[in-house]
């Protein structure tokens, strides 16, 4: 083929395990939209919803789209150079991401098991399944994948974070940058001395803080109470094929991540969402930020809470 025909990009195999479900199935269609190209494998305890996504994904490829999608299996992991996680027990009414627990790490431990058959595979483990910081310290703890190529989604909070500020300052979300940090859940950590419109950092009113911080921290509760069987299902698929892209083929861009620190932020053993920078070959740097006083304390909050689920499930 000469060279000018040829893709920019090499093809990268992305299997998504619970690539029926909502978020998988989501992220298949925003990978299938990318102009690099993607083979997707879709990997799912109910195989009828997986093949009713490949059946329908196959007709986004004909309208144009890159790479490839196909139903798969977990003998299909170790050929893949970014597996996604999103397998999960079904979404219930709670109070907290953490009841799904026991569930979803039995579920982990199946697709750990059949990438350890796989010794030193080189891929990239992305866990979206809940509850992520617990899951992701698990992972490592309970694997031989080196912890810079194990990282948990947490982009959602930072994003919600941007809806509310944006509401607050009458700008759209997209302009603002702001973050959370910690435990995707309730004790995340907003880090409000840190926010910019359009790339200029702005100080934000005491009642702004207030307002925006009761809206992103009501969240989860009033999605959940919404009893819907659903997640944050396009936000999510968006989120999570923008950070498999960042995997695939490296960016500049700080992104919050759950990863399992030692040392980074004083805490040790633990995976929380901190800033880093992605590329191929996983989590290629931790970014230590300055930060309050009140922030510190509410990472250490969060690392005690994580930790403490994840000891729990080492004694079980
Ligand atoms: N980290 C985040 O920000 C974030 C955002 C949204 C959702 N989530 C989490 O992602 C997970 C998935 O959410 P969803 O809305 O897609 O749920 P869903 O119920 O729509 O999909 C889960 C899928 O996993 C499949 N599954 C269950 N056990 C399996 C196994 N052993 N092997 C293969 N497949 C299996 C189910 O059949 C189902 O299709 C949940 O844990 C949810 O809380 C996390």
């Amino acid at each position: 083929m000469p060279d000018d025909l040829r893709e920019p990009y090499t093809s990268t195999q992305v299997a998504i395990v619970g690539g029926g479900g909502g978020v998988g199935a989501s992220t298949a269609f925003n990978l299938l939209l990318r102009d690099e190209p993607y083979d997707v494998a879709l990997i799912d305890r109910r195989p009828e919803m997986a093949v009713s996504h490949e059946m329908d994904l196959q007709q986004v490829v004909a309208q144009g789209a890159s790479g490839s999608v196909r139903v798969g299996g977990l003998e299909d992991l170790a050929g893949a150079g970014i597996v996604v996680v999103t397998a999960a027990a079904p979404l219930t009414l709670n109070t907290s991401r953490m009841v799904y627990l026991d569930d979803n790490v039995r579920i982990l431990r199946e697709v750990t098991g059949a990438l350890a058959a796989a010794p030193d595979w080189p891929g990239v483990l992305l866990v979206v399944t809940n509850p992520v910081d617990v899951l992701v310290t698990w992972a490592v703890g309970h694997t031989e994948i080196p912890r810079e190529r194990v990282a948990g989604y947490t982009l959602n909070d930072s994003l919600r974070l941007r809806t509310a500020l944006g509401e607050e300052l009458g700008v759209a979300g997209h302009r603002v940058d702001a973050w959370m940090i910690g435990e995707h859940g309730d004790a995340a950590v907003a880090l409000l001395e840190r926010v910019r419109v359009d790339g200029v950092p702005i100080s934000v009113g005491a009642s702004q803080r207030a307002a925006a911080l009761d809206w992103v921290r009501d969240w989860y509760a009033r999605h959940v109470a919404l009893d819907s069987g659903r997640s944050s299902t396009w936000t999510s698929g968006r989120g999570v094929a923008r950070m498999v892209a960042a995997l695939a083929h490296g960016d500049d861009e700080p992104w919050p991540a759950s990863v399992v620190l030692e040392g980074e932020y004083g805490i040790d053993g633990v995976a929380l969402s901190v800033p880093v920078t992605l590329g191929p070959g996983g989590v290629r740097a931790i970014h230590e930020w300055v930060l309050t006083a009140g922030e510190d304390a509410g990472l250490r909050r969060a690392a005690a809470l994580v930790g403490a689920a994840a000891g729990e499930l080492s004694a079980a």
